[in-house]
Order: C-alpha cells, then sequence, then structure tokens
C-alpha cells in the first residue's frame, strides 16, 4: 500500500513537471512569436479552436470521419465558413495555417517561394519509396530535377498523339454500344496507366489489350498503389508515423524499386549497344519522347534516374484518369453541356486532331475547367515555412490583417473551398456550368495544377490528352446517360480524391 501511493505519487509529479514544462515553453514561445508579430506590423492569426489543444487530435478523427463518409473536404470546408479564409490549426502539434485565399496563396506560391518548401514534409514522408527528385526537394537539387523534365513535357505534348490514338481507340473498343452499363473509372484508369507506363518507362502495361509481355508493368502498377497507401498512412499520421509499423511497406518499396531498376539497365544497356554499333536497337515503344530515355542520356547514375521516375509516376498515376473520368461523370448528369460540347467537336469535321486544333476547342476546355473547379484530383498543396514570412490575410478580428509565419509552420492550402467561393464565382458557384470558363482569363482564383515556379510541368500534356479523350468519345457517340442511382460525387482520398461509386454511365452509338 505504502509503495503503492509512493508510486503514484512519483508519477503524479513527473507528470506535473512535464506538464509545466510543456506550458512554459510553449507560453516562452507563443510571448515571443506575440513580439516578433507586433514588430513585423502583423495582427495575431484567426485561431481554431480545439477539444485537443497540444496535438490537434479532434480535427484528425474529423477529417478520418469525413473520408469514411465520402465527403473528404467537409472539415476544411466547415473551418473555413466558420473562421474566415484563413485559419490557425494544429496539426500534430506543428502550427497549420488551412487557407483559401488566393492572395496568401500567391505569396506562398510565388512572391515569397523561396521562404516555402516541400522538403521538410515530403522527404520525411515518401523518401524511402519516392527517393530524392522533384516532389521531394527544394533549392538548388529541386531546380535540377526541374530542368531535367521539363523539356520531356514540353516536347511530348505536341508530337504523341498518334500514339496515344492506340490506347484510346482500345478503350473505346471496351465500351458496349447495346446502352449497358459501364463503370468508366477503372477503364480510364487503364487507359492514362497504359499511356503514363509508356511516356515514363517506355514499357506501356498494356492493361487495355491482351498482350502477354507487359505483365512487369502491370505487377509495378499493382506493388505501387500498394505502396501509396502505406506512404499516405505516413502522411496522414504526421511526426506520429512512427505509429505504423515500416518492414512490410520497406519491402514493398523495395520490389517497386527493383522493377524500375531492371526497365533502368535495360535501357542503358540498349543505348550502349546502339553507340558501339551505330545503330539504333528495335525500341518497344512508338513513343519519340519517354522520360527514361531521355535521363539516361542526361546521366549514368542510376539511383537518380530511378528517383525522378518514381518523382513523375507517383502524381502521374491516376490524376488524368480520375478527371478524364469526373468529366463523364459530370456530363452523365448535364445532357446539355454534353450536347453543347459535342456540337462543338462535330463541327472540326474530319481534321487531324493535332495540338493546336485540340487547343482551339473552347467549350471542351471550359467543360474540363469547370470539372476541375469541382473535383480537382489534387485537392490542395501543402508547404513549409522555411524563413519568417508574412501572410497579406488571416489575422485580426476579420482575418483582413497580415499575419506572421514562421520555420516549421505549415500551410495547407485548399483548392476546392477557393474553386467555390460565391465571392469570386458569383451567387451560381455551386452550378455546373462551363460557360463561365469562356474568355476568363488564368489568375490565381482557378489553381488546380497549382500556380508558380511548381506548378504540374504536365499541365498542358494532361489537358490535351483529356480533350482528345472527349473529341473521340464525342464523335463515336450521340449522348452518354447516367446509370448510377447517386446523383452526388461521392468522394475517396488516397492522395488523389475519385468517385467512390465510380462512374456508372451508358453510352448511346452515333448514327
Ligand atoms: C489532371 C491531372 C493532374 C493534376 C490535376 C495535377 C496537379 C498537380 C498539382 C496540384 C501539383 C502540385 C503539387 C504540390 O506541390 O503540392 C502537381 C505537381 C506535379 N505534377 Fe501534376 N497533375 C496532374 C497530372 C500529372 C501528370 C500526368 C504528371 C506526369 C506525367 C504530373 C507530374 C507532376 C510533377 C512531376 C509535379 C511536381 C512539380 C514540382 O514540384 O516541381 N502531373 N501536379
Amino acid at each position: 500500500m505504502f509503495f503503492n501511493t509512493t508510486l503514484w505519487q512519483s508519477l503524479l509529479g513527473a507528470l506535473t513537471s512535464v506538464s509545466c514544462y510543456y506550458l512554459l515553453s510553449w507560453g516562452i514561445k507563443e510571448l515571443r512569436y506575440r513580439h516578433a508579430a507586433r514588430k513585423a506590423g502583423c495582427a495575431l492569426p484567426v485561431k481554431c479552436w480545439h477539444k485537443d489543444p497540444i496535438l490537434g487530435l479532434d480535427l484528425f478523427v474529423q477529417r478520418i470521419k469525413d473520408m469514411n463518409s465520402g465527403d473528404s473536404l467537409a472539415t476544411d470546408r466547415l473551418l473555413l465558413e466558420k473562421y474566415g479564409k484563413t485559419v490557425q490549426t494544429n496539426s500534430w502539434g506543428i502550427k497549420q495555417y488551412v487557407t483559401m485565399d488566393p492572395a496568401n496563396m500567391q505569396t506562398v506560391l510565388a512572391t515569397q517561394v523561396d521562404k516555402f518548401g516541400n522538403e521538410p514534409k515530403n522527404r520525411a514522408m515518401c523518401a524511402p519509396f519516392l527517393g530524392d527528385g522533384v516532389i521531394t526537394l527544394d533549392g538548388h537539387a529541386w531546380k535540377t530535377s526541374r530542368q531535367l523534365l521539363n523539356p520531356v513535357f514540353a516536347r511530348a505534348q505536341v508530337s504523341e498523339l498518334s500514339s496515344f490514338e492506340v490506347h484510346v481507340g482500345r478503350m473505346i473498343d471496351h465500351i458496349p454500344r447495346d446502352g449497358s452499363m459501364i463503370d468508366m473509372q477503372p477503364l480510364c484508369k487503364m487507359l492514362f496507366l497504359d499511356s503514363s507506363t509508356e511516356f515514363i518507362f517506355g514499357k506501356s502495361a498494356n492493361s487495355l489489350s491482351s498482350e502477354t509481355d507487359s505483365s512487369v508493368a502491370r505487377r509495378l502498377s499493382k506493388l505501387f498503389d500498394e505502396a501509396l497507401v502505406g506512404m499516405f498512412t505516413r502522411y496522414m499520421l504526421g511526426s506520429f508515423k512512427f505509429l505504423v509499423g515500416t518492414k512490410k511497406w520497406l519491402n514493398n518499396c523495395a520490389e517497386v524499386h527493383n522493377i524500375i531498376d531492371g526497365f533502368i539497365d535495360e535501357e542503358v544497356e540498349r543505348q550502349k549497344t546502339k553507340s558501339l554499333t551505330n545503330s539504333a536497337t528495335e525500341s518497344s515503344t512508338p513513343y519519340k519522347y519517354v522520360l527514361l530515355k531521355e535521363l539516361v542520356k542526361t546521366t549514368e547514375d542510376k539511383r537518380s534516374i530511378r528517383n525522378e521516375l518514381m518523382n513523375v509516376f507517383f502524381p502521374a498515376r491516376d490524376t488524368a484518369a480520375i478527371l478524364t473520368s469526373s468529366i463523364l461523370f459530370m456530363l452523365a448528369r448535364y445532357p446539355d453541356v454534353w450536347n453543347k460540347m459535342r456540337e462543338e467537336v462535330l463541327s472540326i469535321g474530319d481534321q487531324k486532331l493535332t495540338f493546336e486544333l485540340l487547343k482551339s476547342l473552347k467549350y471542351t476546355h471550359a467543360v474540363i475547367n469547370e470539372t476541375l473547379r469541382f473535383h480537382a484530383p489534387a485537392g490542395g498543396s501543402w508547404k513549409t515555412c522555411l524563413a519568417p514570412c508574412i501572410l497579406p490575410y488571416g489575422g485580426g478580428a476579420a482575418g483582413r490583417e497580415p499575419i506572421l509565419l514562421q520555420p516549421g509552420d505549415e500551410v495547407r492550402m485548399s483548392f476546392t473551398p477557393l474553386h467555390m467561393d460565391p465571392e469570386i464565382w458569383g451567387e451560381d458557384a455551386l452550378e455546373f456550368r462551363p460557360e463561365r470558363f469562356l474568355g476568363l482569363k488564368q489568375s490565381w482564383n482557378f489553381i488546380p495544377f497549382l500556380g508558380g515556379r511548381r506548378i504540374c510541368p504536365a499541365q498542358q500534356n494532361v489537358l490535351t490528352d483529356i480533350c482528345y479523350v472527349l473529341v473521340r468519345l464525342a464523335k463515336e457517340f450521340q449522348a452518354v446517360e447516367n446509370r448510377d442511382e447517386c446523383f452526388e460525387y461521392v468522394d475517396r482520398i488516397v492522395f488523389t480524391r475519385e468517385s467512390k461509386n465510380g462512374v456508372k454511365v451508358a453510352f448511346v452509338p452515333a448514327v
């Protein structure tokens, strides 16, 4: 009894000391912050009230609940409705500023871009899988990666449509012509898996065809998906990622790396033979620009080649497919929009589908943008503050005064609330109306591909490819009809946001 009482007293004493230490250091930090903010001419940020003020677990739990209920953006939406366009929250003990303010986003992504980075968060969460590359690095190393990638995307964008057609043709062959239902989401995923593996590795997964020699690329895709789930869990847990074991995940990463290393060895050999014999050895793809081939030409460092490939395959994996299927989700629900888009497509007759011709289809692009406004596959972007920086808004009683951010603080830029803001898009912001994009100039009010120097390098390639798919479908079919009892978009997230119920539609062939 005596022993137990002493033990309890010691435990209580230790707990009190730790709490006092925590409170004291928090108090000193907060006082220093207030002093620095005042000196910088900033107001105190609008703060979210937390049930758990230490780690902010209440918000974490709420986000998990939202994800399970198919409305993963609900927490950000409600937070911003309640507190204004920028609010300071607590994410695992770190100050995280959630914002939908375009001026703050422009500051983070353009005017003060050197004061923000991906590396502190992305490298810690993703490095064992993705390695050091364009997604995980900042500064000079990021610039080197980006300079390697930019020209490949720029050249591929205008020259690969005939190779892309092979995959699109196969996808269209899978669509029933007797009015029966088809889920277009998995089909679009196959289409873009086939084309992206071909563009990135020079080997198509050929998931839409019966080719038998593509089993390695298909296995890669499956293993990659499994590893992404592990990486997403780490992301959600932040600095508490140690709570989940890594052994299985690391084995999974190693398997993916082995497959990609095999592709690299093969390409290095191919290019060596080519330079020795001065003759072109047969390539396994009709694509003119393959990322792997271009990277092998620039460096002999196989590890860095693998890292770059991983850093591109990760964002390429599902995004374009999800956007294409989300467009079909909307078109099946808005037949007038489909008819108007089809009218534009039919007006070009049998002209060859070139990059320039596709770019001239203004209404079709407006349909793509309007879907991106509702359902951007990447719903937001996270950056870590690297040096003290002032954001123009988020402070004071109305959140309209500047705020001071300090190194280690995070900014969570939430695109969908920005893209749905009635102050920007008008009273009909919640209506699906592509016309609003006709003649609209590019601005920080609409950034589904991000903005500034870290803007998605594949933006133009993606828009061209998706426009191509829509044109082919509009020529082939006169209508697309919804076959899903649920009208709403119920979502599911593993990095990208897709429709949980798929995209169940039926096509009516053109006569
Ligand atoms: C609809 C399709 C796509 C959307 C909406 C999209 C959107 C984005 C966004 C929002 C970012 C910024 C991420 C951040 O920093 O937080 C990004 C970056 C990136 N995207 Fe895309 N993306 C798409 C397709 C693709 C494809 C198909 C590829 C490759 C083939 C790709 C390659 C990249 C790369 C390499 C980056 C990193 C850029 C950097 O940090 O410098 N994306 N994308």
